[in-house]
């Protein structure tokens, strides 16, 4: 698997390989968003993606994401991180820091996203520059320290989503699920 089907299978709760808006939400419950932020994300997020994410002969709804296909919601304005098939590239990993980590090596403040966001804008691209936004504000609020500091080695675990597992390491476990196979037997 990519990075990028790591990142997205973090939310595929019961690993059937599909998303459903009710996992967004409830994943983004267990990270800590409140209502508000979970039902707005999932909503955003699985009506974005579940329309492009999906095989031909799709049965699912239009709200589901396949994540076999998840590389089809890859979108402009993005740092390049992920290649086209949703593999990690370090090189532009590691200029996302040389370019924008300057008040504190290795570590972005809030105003350095900003310029960082500013800086990967394409001329009229408007639904990129919102899903840019989207998800390094929520990467912000999830990664970052006391200080608002949000350290590289927590943006790097983000790709590949450890940073979510380790966040919310209930959420999906097989552990846990096994646990509730026995106790429903
Ligand atoms: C707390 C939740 C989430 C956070 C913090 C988050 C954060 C991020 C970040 C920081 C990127 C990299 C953007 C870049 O390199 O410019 C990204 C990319 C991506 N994420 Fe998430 N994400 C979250 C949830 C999701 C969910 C639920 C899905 C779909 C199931 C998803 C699908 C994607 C896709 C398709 C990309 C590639 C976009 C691109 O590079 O063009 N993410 N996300
Ligand atoms: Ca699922």
């Amino acid at each position: 698997a990519t990075e990028l089907h790591m990142h997205a299978a973090f939310f595929d709760r019961n690993g059937d390989g599909v998303v459903t808006p009710s996992e967004t939400y409830g994943a983004f419950r267990a990270l800590g968003f409140g209502f508000g932020v979970s039902t707005s994300s999932a909503a955003f997020i699985n009506g974005a993606l579940g329309s492009k994410c999906r095989p031909q002969n799709a049965t699912l709804s239009k709200l589901d994401i396949y994540i076999e296909y998840i590389q089809n919601g890859k979108h402009g304005s993005d740092t390049g991180s992920y290649d086209a098939e949703g593999r990690f590239v370090p090189e532009k990993f590691e200029e996302i820091f040389a370019k924008h980590a300057k008040t504190v090596p290795d570590a972005l403040t809030s105003d350095e996203i900003d310029q960082l966001l500013q800086a990967n804008r394409q001329p009229g691209d408007y639904s990129g520059w919102a899903a840019a936004e989207g998800e390094w504000k929520t990467l912000y609020s999830l990664g970052k320290d006391k200080d608002g500091l949000l350290h590289k080695d927590v943006v790097r675990s983000v790709y590949d989503g450890s940073l979510f597992h380790r966040l919310a390491p209930n959420w999906n476990s097989p552990e846990k699920e096994k646990l509730s196979v026995i106790r429903e037997n």
